[in-house]
């Protein structure tokens, strides 16, 4: 237990921080297995590119998701900003893997 934790002792606060960290924990969990799925499906992508000559990378396609993802981010008030870096942040290592799976097939 961290110093702030003691210092709170057996109080309501402790126990809804304690409730918070519960939901945050799940909710860490629940991140996982959604990207966990969703780098399955990107896998399959990278091999129909490979496998059909397609470039590793669809910028075209990433501007209509940025568009839309920060629509999503706007209404469930969560900042657009934010939502753009962290879609990006996992495109490129999306675009990596699929430039690894197109050097295996020798393209
Ligand atoms: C998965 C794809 O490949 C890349 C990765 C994307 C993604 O992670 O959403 C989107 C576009 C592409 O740059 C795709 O073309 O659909």
């Amino acid at each position: 237990m961290s110093e702030a934790e003691t210092r709170l002792g057996d109080s309501e606060a402790l126990n809804e921080l304690k409730a918070l960290r519960s939901s945050i924990d799940n909710i860490d969990a629940a991140l996982v297995h959604m990207l966990a799925e969703r780098f399955k499906c990107t896998q399959k992508v990278g091999v129909l590119k490979a496998t059909n000559d397609l470039p590793p990378a669809d910028p075209a396609r990433e501007k209509i998701q940025i568009e839309r993802l920060r629509q999503l981010a706007s209404d469930a008030h969560l900042d657009p900003d934010f939502a753009e870096k962290f879609l990006n942040f996992i495109v490129r290592e999306v675009i990596r893997h699929h430039e690894a799976i197109a050097a295996e097939a020798g393209n």
